[in-house]
C-alpha cells in the first residue's frame, strides 16, 4: 500500500529526522516520496535533503494536492496555528498523523475540516534505527484502510502498539520520553565506570551491551523482569549491594515518578490546548 503514497512532514526537528531516517532506511518508501518543511530554517532542510535524499521545500511550495499523508511534527505550542493554516489545503482523502505530545484527535478534528481523518501517534527517537516503540490511536473518521496504511508506515520505524486514546499519556511517559531515562541512567553508569578507572569508550560499550542484553532477555525469554532480577542477585552478593543502594537512594520510586510525571505533563499540555492556552506552553 505504501509504494505509491506521498508523505509530507511539517516540522524538521529531531523527531521528524528520526522518522525520516527509519522510513527511508526501511526501503519500503523511496526518498522521492517524502517531503519535509519547517518554519524558516532552510539550512536544516538542505541538511535533511543531503542526508536522506528526500525533498525539502518551503511550506508554501508543498503540493498538498499530491500528498496522501501529512505528518505533523512541530512542537505542541505551534499546533493550533498549523492546523488552522492547513484548513484550506486539505481534502477528505488526506490522512493526518500527529506525533505531538498531548494533542488529542478531537483537538485536531475540531481545528480541521469536518470529517478529516486523523491519527494520534507517539513514536520515540529510536525510530532512527527502526527500533521505536510507537503507539497509534485513530480519530473518529479514520477508515480501517487508512489505519492499516498508517500502521504499515509506522512499522518501518519499529514496533507498533494500537492503544486507546486515554492510554496515550501513560504511553508517552513510558515510551515517548522513555529513551531519555535510559540515557540518563547510562550517563550515571558511565560516570561510575570512569571513576572506577575504565576509559570512557570501553565503559560506554559495556553499558550499552548490558542494556541491550537485558532488553533482549525480556523480549526473547518472555520472563517477568522481577524473576530475571532475582536470577542476577546472589544472597549477600554484589547485586544485592547494588540494589540495596538503589533502593535506599529512592531508585525505584524515582523511575516510577519519572514515568508518571511525564504522563501528567502530557495531560497538562492537552488541557492547556483545549482551553485555548497555547501561549502557556511557551517552548513546549
Ligand atoms: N523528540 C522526541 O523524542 C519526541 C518528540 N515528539 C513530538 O514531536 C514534536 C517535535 O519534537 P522535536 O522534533 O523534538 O522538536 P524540534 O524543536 O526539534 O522540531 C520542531 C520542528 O517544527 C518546526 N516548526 C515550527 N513551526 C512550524 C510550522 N508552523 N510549520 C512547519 N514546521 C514548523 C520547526 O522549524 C522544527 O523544525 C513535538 O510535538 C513532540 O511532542 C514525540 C515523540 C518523541
Ligand atoms: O519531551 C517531549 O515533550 C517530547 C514528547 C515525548 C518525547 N519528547
Amino acid at each position: 500500500m505504501l509504494k505509491t503514497k506521498k508523505i509530507a512532514f511539517l516540522g524538521a526537528g529531531s523527531m521528524a529526522e528520526a522518522m525520516i531516517a527509519g522510513i527511508v532506511d526501511s526501503g519500503l518508501i523511496s526518498p522521492s516520496q517524502v517531503i519535509v518543511t519547517n518554519k524558516s530554517n532552510s539550512q536544516r532542510l538542505d541538511e535533511l535533503k543531503r542526508k536522506y535524499g528526500i525533498k525539502g521545500l518551503h511550506r508554501n511550495d508543498i503540493p498538498f494536492d499530491e500528498m496522501d499523508l501529512i505528518i505533523l511534527a512541530m512542537k505542541p505550542k505551534d499546533a493550533e496555528n498549523v492546523l488552522t493554516s492547513l484548513k484550506h489545503e486539505l481534502n477528505q482523502d488526506h490522512l493526518i498523523l500527529s506525533v505531538l505530545a498531548g494533542i488529542s484527535t478531537s483537538f485536531m478534528e475540531n481545528h480541521l475540516p469536518s470529517g478529516q481523518q486523523v491519527i494520534r501517534v507517539m513514536p520515540n527517537t529510536s525510530s532512527m534505527i527502526g527500533e521505536s516503540a510507537t503507539a497509534m490511536s485513530p480519530g473518529t473518521h479514520t477508515t480501517q484502510n487508512n489505519t492499516k496504511l498508517a500502521k504499515e508506515l509506522l512499522e518501518c520505524i519499529g514496533k507498533v502498539f494500537m492503544i486507546t486514546e486515554d492510554q496515550m499519556d501513560i504511553f508517552t511517559g513510558l515510551a515517548g520520553s522513555g529513551p531519555a531515562y535510559f540515557y540518563y541512567l547510562m550517563e550515571h553508569m558511565e560516570q561510575a565506570g570512569v571513576e572506577g578507572s575504565l576509559d570512557m569508550e570501553t565503559t560506554r560499550e559495556i553499558i550499552a551491551q548490558t542494556v541491550l542484553g537485558a532488553a533482549r532477555m525480556i523480549m526473547e525469554q518472555y520472563e517477568d523482569p522481577g524473576v530475571l532480577r532475582e536470577n542476577v542477585t546472589s544472597p549477600n552478593g554484589t547485586t544485592a549491594a547494588g540494589l540495596d543502594a538503589l533502593s535506599r537512594n529512592g531508585g525505584g520510586k524515582a523511575i516510577a515518578a519519572a514515568v508518571l510525571s511525564a504522563a501528567k505533563r502530557s495531560r497538562e499540555i492537552s488541557s492547556d490546548l483545549e482551553k485555548g492556552q497555547s501561549s502557556k506552553l511557551q517552548t513546549v
